[in-house]
């Protein structure tokens, strides 16, 4: 196998610091076994998976299991054949069980003993061979569903809203692709085909009884069904309650435990481990409650159905003794009897565990379809067209937008950008200024009023056109486990490695990165924890120059950087915005001084707008602000 030289991917990096530090790479001596075994993996080809905003889920709120198998109708057809065959070939068993003592051993006969015998064998062994055919088939069919499924969830995820990650617990979401996809999985595989074989092993021997005696099986009938009826509503009432309640909170458990681990850093800054492991006590606690639950119902209602069972075996022993003496019965005839009704229970016994299988499948389609059934807040217009190239000129008209309905953030806002205009906004905080920001790369679409580029509204236009033409830079920017030149290439996955390099060297990064023992290969962890956080901006900004968008939104970082760090991500700035319209938002009054408009928001409005020179000579809000930035900036200087 050879591997991908500098093809950009982060495996090769690490190999490529196999001789250095601090990645040891893989030991030569077990280089060759690592080959041998990846010569023998199977090819996957690269997908062909596409994505557009407007495709929606094909049976989204709708969908059930029956939809799920659909397209492996032929696999599932073959696999009911083949518990048709599994369960027929397994109940010959006391049929044949009945002719070897009543024509064996009573008749005397030895061939019919040897017969017998040989057609037993042989019902062993299809209904071994018929097993183990239905287990690959259906294995096949719930590993294919389940992939199906795993795509189409994690496709939806992409299409949703901002909002929808806002409202819904990352853990919670991760409950979805996880244990819900599994419980699912395990219904296809086993569940399925364990109902159908012991519903038809029910119905068998149902059938089989009536054919041996009437009256005895009539008998039977009367004696349990009741019972077992009865037993069985309450389970089923008792049963879906419980598993309710686990599913719920087993979505807490793992909420509470993503976000403890996501928030590793402040919990241990702030010294909240005790707390924490009383509030995971308290989640965990919830969902043993709901598992003890669980089992109570199941520990009832299994030896329950056990004693109606030998109390139904018991008195049919004690009436087919009577019938057998008679001469209404042969011995043979009764034993089998007995069989088929051990073999009636069987499948009431095993039910338990069904329904398990079957409740926690069932709950986790009504999540999922929950899941795959939600629109996105910002939906595809049916009729939107893609937006020209960009030239940059920004509307709000009237805008008006909040979070929640009755909570306005952005109240009847107009404000003109024009064309290669850099906009800095500044204003307390909470004022509305992302949320400016968020209008315009439509990660939410205003509630009242119109946010326009070069006249288009943007609810009318194609989501990926717009946003292709859109750079964002995020207060935190997020770096992606992988390599630097990944890192840098995101928006442009095609770029060339001189792009990647142009843009470094444009935000002032590229020294940093010449002076790294694998340079662009330099494998970045998780969320870029392993650079400062001002190498993270600057590759933040370094990723929207190589993207070269016609308009800008800059989240600037509230974090406090050395003096020589913000001198450099100023420079990049100073870059980054040449030629083109941007929104600034401004925490620093330094980065806005330098804007060509000021736009000072406060409670949702502009409250003032001008250059910086006319803004402190008009002696408002922003000369306030200036005032006391200058006053601040003097005393730290003393
Ligand atoms: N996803 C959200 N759901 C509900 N309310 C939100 C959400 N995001 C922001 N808000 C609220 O909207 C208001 C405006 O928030 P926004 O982030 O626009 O303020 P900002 O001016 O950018 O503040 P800062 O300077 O602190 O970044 C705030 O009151 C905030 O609490």
């Amino acid at each position: 196998m050879t591997w991908p030289g500098g093809g950009g991917n982060a495996f090769a990096a690490t190999r490529a610091g196999a001789g250095g530090l601090p990645f040891a790479g893989i030991p030569p001596e077990l280089q060759d076994g690592v080959d041998k075994l990846l010569a023998t993996e199977p090819e996957h080809p690269e997908p062909t998976a596409r994505f557009a905003h407007a495709r929606k889920d094909p049976d989204g709120a709708r969908l059930s299991l029956r939809r799920l198998v659909r397209p492996y109708w032929a696999l599932a057809a073959l696999a009911g054949l083949l518990v048709v065959l599994e369960t027929a070939a397994y109940q010959a068993g006391p049929a044949l069980t009945q002719i070897g003592i009543d024509q064996g051993i009573t008749g005397h006969s030895m061939t019919a003993l040897v017969v017998v015998a040989v057609l037993y064998l042989l019902s062993v062994l299809v209904t071994g061979l018929a097993s183990a055919a239905r287990v690959m088939v259906t294995g096949r069919i719930a590993a294919s569903v389940m992939n199906d499924l795993r795509v189409r969830v994690f496709t939806q995820l992409q299409r949703l809203s901002l909002d929808f990650f806002t409202e819904e617990k990352a853990g919670v979401i991760m409950t979805r692709m996880t244990s819900d996809i599994e419980n699912l999985q395990q219904l296809v595989q086993d569940g399925l085909v364990q109902f159908a074989i012991q519903g038809l092993t029910m119905a068998v021997v149902t059938v089989v009884l009536f054919a041996y005696d009437v009256k005895l099986a009539l008998i039977t009938l009367l004696l349990v069904v009741p019972a077992l009826t009865a037993a069985s509503l309450w389970f089923h009432s008792a049963s879906s309650k419980g598993y309710l309640r686990v599913r719920d909170t087993i979505a807490e458990v793992l909420a509470n435990l993503s976000e403890s681990l996501q928030g590793v850093r402040i919990v241990t800054a702030h010294n909240r481990q005790g707390l924490n492991i009383r509030r995971h006590r308290q989640v965990t606690g919830r969902y043993l409650t709901a598992n003890v639950y669980t089992a109570q119902v199941n520990s009832t209602y299994g030896p329950s159905t056990q004693v109606v069972g030998v109390v139904g075996q018991l008195v049919l022993l004690v009436l087919g003794a009577g019938m057998v003496a008679d001469g209404e019965l042969t011995i043979g005839e009764l034993i089998a009897f007995l069989l088929y009704l051990g073999a009636f229970f069987q499948p009431i016994q095993q039910l338990v565990q069904l329904y398990n299988t079957y409740q926690q499948g069932q709950s986790s389609v009504v999540k999922l379809r929950g899941l795959l059934g939600t629109e996105p807040s910002v939906p595809e217009a049916a009729d939107a067209v893609d937006l020209p190239p960009v030239q940059g000129e920004i509307t709000f008209e009237r805008v008006g937008f909040g979070y929640q309905p009755d909570l306005p953030v952005i109240r009847e806002l107009d404000l003109e950008i024009a064309r290669g205009e850099t906009v800095a906004f500044v204003g307390p905080t909470g004022a509305g200024k992302s949320t400016l920001a968020k209008l315009v790369t439509r990660f939410y679409d205003p509630t009242q009023g119109r946010v326009l580029i070069d006249g288009h509204d943007l609810r009318g236009v194609g989501i990926e056109s717009l946003r292709r033409q859109l750079g964002v830079v995020p207060q935190e920017p997020f770096l992606f486990a992988g390599t630097l030149r990944d890192n840098v290439r995101f928006a442009l996955p095609e770029a060339e490695e001189e792009q990647v390099w142009q843009a470094l060297r444009a935000v002032g990064l590229a020294e940093v990165v010449e002076r790294m023992p694998n340079g662009l290969d330099t494998v970045v962890q998780e969320r870029g924890q392993s650079l400062s956080s001002g190498e993270r901006q600057l590759v933040a900004l370094a990723r929207a120059f190589l993207a070269q968008p016609r308009v800008l939104v800059l989240d600037e970082a509230t974090s406090n950087l050395d003096r020589s760090s913000e001198t450099r991500i100023e420079a990049a700035l100073d870059v980054l915005l040449q030629g083109r319209t941007a929104l600034l938002i401004a925490h620093r009054l330094s980065t806005a001084m330098k804007a060509d408009r000021i736009v000072v928001v406060d409670g949702g409005r502009v409250v003032e707008t001008g250059s910086h020179g006319e803004l402190v000579a008009a002696g408002g809000r922003y000369a306030e602000m200036f005032q006391t930035w200058t006053d601040q900036s003097e005393s730290t200087k003393m």
